[in-house]
């Protein structure tokens, strides 16, 4: 369940290695957006399901409850949520396709509360709403502000200059300047109103249907939409004019028709993303009407993109029915911003200053919008606005106790962890010396991740050590800077997360991602980090390190892929390191290859390992000491033999009946004799499959975790 605050962890610990960079390429948003969720599909699945249990539990049974702190219904804030409330970090975007903006990219995390609040303390948001106000609050209050209607003229006062009470002047019919700017702004404003009105109804109820049934509906949509997309804007427009004649109005339909089609397109892709997610399935099966679920559980999803949109688009419309009017295709009676530039500009030589009042009004409207839409992008996408770190640190509570000798290498005491005011991490005491296992295993949601995520100091958004000590060779880390940390991390703590294809990057090369981090940590010249990687991957016992040195993620196995960043971890020689489930996302036999190399890296290199787990036969296999967690404490530790034969807490004592059984153990695993891999049978892929190469090693590692 935590891997994907797991990945994000890496993803966060190399680019503290790696630098600007790959912290910039590696963000898992934007990966995801690359369509680079390369997981395993029960991974993804269990993932989805748990999301949607935690955010309706009413649309599952009990059974389908998430057991644990989680599965009460909790949201999990700080984790990247995929879908519903705007919250949902939508991997939907990858599919929803809008040409010019990165819109789609809005799904991801917008929360539920406080949009608002947010929009405001952003400094464009502030600024662009202001403006926006300003300008909608003038427009709306033109009879009160202005000083005559807009159509009363006066030849006496043609190109009069500003007087009291007619402060911007007056135009070429003797006109007040400031009357035309409100009233046509209203003109204009409703205008755009009317145009998104229109591609809002057209685009949005076509998207979902199309999206969400699919079908034929969908095919003739998308033909349409892709008809309307390809026709000429300028043209039509001019065609409409010459049918219906001259009204602004009309021009605003024909507007609303033509941009319709990115409305269809956004939804359609978004719908067509959470149509196949197991909570919609869940929906349908718990007998939820189509529109009930299409109103609850997908139009949410496509808000806040249709939002953004929507700014876009008002300021494109801004922009067009002003030079449809400028060039005298509008109704030409009516008074609107691109009316008046129209007849500055004729009278150009004259009064050029005329051109000012709605050029002004235009420019400022129009950037408005657009950073108006860029604020909401960030405030939904959750970037830009949010409280730097050092403004969220709180003081740390000293621990409550401090027991026992600590050990020189890690040292943890009576350590807490808090998302607000809840502790998910309750005065953990642990201790990892130098050439040691350590196991940390408990169930699901005991707190086995956050323990190490406070280690690495690399906590999700929201939680923060609230109390305890952390000591990594002697020196206190709780409540170290940012940049401190970083520099602990990769020399001193190496990590190896538990979802190995979602962390390494597809679009470079093993060997790129394994070159730069240790360029930009050890200084050392491209060809020297190269021999490094290269040395590296052959210490993590990868058969052809040169060819796998070229290659990209997706042509590697999840095993592969595991030694990969097992070398990445070991690259600047630490001393301790975390691995977070690291098997679990292997089948079993790739399970025990990984382990083995584990344990033989750890005994030449007298690594120290805390080993996150919450199978108790890898701890047994592997670790020297184990610490059982259960609901956020340390409930038993000791000695493995110990504490897996003379279990003391009766935590301890379930979870091994869990697991154990009176059954006989199984034999060992052996090769069928004419099976590809079996000796004097050479594996006919085995030199050509780099996925297949490492399957030889590590035998007798397969056959103990196979029993
Ligand atoms: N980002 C978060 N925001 C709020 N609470 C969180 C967050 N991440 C984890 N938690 C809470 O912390 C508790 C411990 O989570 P943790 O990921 O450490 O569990 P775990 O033992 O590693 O489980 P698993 O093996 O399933 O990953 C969970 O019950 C969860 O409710």
């Amino acid at each position: 369940m935590a891997h994907r605050a797991a990945a994000r962890a890496a993803q966060r610990l190399r680019a503290g290695a790696v630098g600007a960079r790959h912290a910039v390429r590696r963000h898992p948003r934007q990966r995801r957006a690359r369509g680079a969720d390369l997981r395993p599909a029960r991974a993804r699945q269990h993932d989805r399901r748990l999301h949607h249990a935690r955010r309706h539990p009413r649309d599952h049974g009990p059974g389908h409850g998430h057991r644990g702190p989680r599965g009460r219904g909790q949201p999990r804030r700080g984790r990247p949520d995929r879908l519903a409330q705007p919250e949902g970090e939508g991997r939907v975007s990858e599919t929803a396709p809008l040409s010019a903006e990165p819109l789609s990219t809005g799904v991801s995390t917008v929360r539920r509360g406080g949009a608002v609040r947010r929009l405001l303390r952003h400094p464009l948001g502030l600024a662009s709403s202001a403006v926006l106000a300003a300008i909608v609050l003038g427009v709306l209050l033109a009879p009160v502000l202005s000083p005559q209607g807009p159509e009363v003229s006066s030849l006496r006062d043609a190109f009069a200059g500003p007087r009291a009470g007619h402060p911007l002047g007056f135009d070429s019919a003797g006109r007040d300047v400031l009357s035309r700017l409100l009233y046509g702004g209203r003109n204009t404003l409703s205008g755009v109103l009317l145009a998104l009105a229109v591609a809002l109804a057209l685009g949005v109820p076509a998207g979902l249907v199309a999206g969400y049934r699919g079908g034929r509906f969908d095919a003739a949509s998308s033909w349409i939409v892709n008809l309307v997309m390809a026709l000429p804007a300028m043209v039509v427009l001019l065609a409409s004019r010459a049918i219906v004649g001259p009204t602004v109005w009309v021009l605003m339909v024909v507007l609303g028709v033509l941009v319709s089609p990115n409305f269809f397109r956004l939804v359609r892709g978004i719908v067509v993303g959470v149509r196949g997610e197991l909570y919609v399935d869940a929906a349908k099966v718990s007998g939820l009407s189509d529109l009930r679920i299409v109103g609850r559980h997908v139009l949410i999803v496509v808000r806040a993109p249709i939002i953004i949109l929507m700014a876009l688009v008002a300021g494109i419309a801004v922009g067009l029915q002003a030079g449809l009017e400028f060039l005298g295709i509008g109704s030409g009676d009516l008074p609107t911003w691109g009316a008046m530039l129209n007849e500055a500009f004729k009278n150009i030589q004259r009064a050029p200053g005329l051109l000012l009042w709605p050029g002004l009004a235009l420019g400022l409207t129009n950037a408005a919008l657009v950073l108006f839409a860029a604020a909401l992008r960030d405030v939904l996408e959750d970037r830009g606005a949010t409280v730097s770190p050092r403004r969220r640190r709180t003081p740390v509570e000293p621990p409550r106790s401090v027991a026992g000798e600590r050990a020189e290498l890690l040292s943890v005491r009576d350590l807490a962890v808090s998302y607000g005011s809840r502790e998910v991490v309750r005065g953990v005491d642990l201790d990892v010396s130098a050439g040691e296992i350590v196991g940390l295993v408990g169930e699901s949601g005991s707190g086995k991740s956050q323990t190490a995520f406070s280690i690495l100091g690399i906590l999700p958004e929201g939680g923060r050590v609230s109390r305890g000590s952390v000591t990594v060779r002697g020196r206190e880390i709780v409540g170290l800077a940012e940049r401190e940390h970083r520099a602990l991390r990769g020399d001193v703590i190496a990590y190896v997360p538990q979802e190995p294809m979602s962390n390494l990057d597809p679009a470079f090369t093993i060997g790129s991602q394994l070159v730069e981090p240790i360029r930009v940590k050890l200084g050392l010249s491209r060809a020297e980090a190269r021999a490094k990687a290269l040395d590296l991957l052959r210490q993590v016992e990868i058969a052809d390190p040169e060819r796998v040195f070229g290659m990209y993620p997706h042509e590697i196995s999840g095993g592969m892929a595991q030694r990969v960043l097992i070398a990445g971890a070991m690259s600047c020689d630490p001393e301790l390191l975390i691995a977070d489930e690291p098997t679990t996302a292997l089948d079993v036999m790739v399970q025990a290859e990984v382990l083995g190399l584990l344990r033989r890296l750890q005994r030449s290199r007298g690594l120290g390992v805390l080993l996150v787990t919450h199978n108790l036969g890898v701890v047994a296999d592997l670790c020297d000491r184990v610490a059982v967690m259960s609901e956020g404490r340390v409930v038993e530790t000791g000695p493995v033999a110990q504490v897996l034969h003379e279990p003391r807490d009766p935590y301890t004592r379930r979870l091994l009946d869990a697991v154990l059984d009176d059954a006989p153990a199984r034999e060992p695993w052996t090769p069928p004799a004419d099976s590809p891999g079996s000796p004097g049978r050479p594996d006919p892929e085995d030199s050509q499959d780099p996925k297949d190469s490492q399957k030889p090693k590590d035998s007798q590692d397969s056959q103990e975790v196979a029993r």
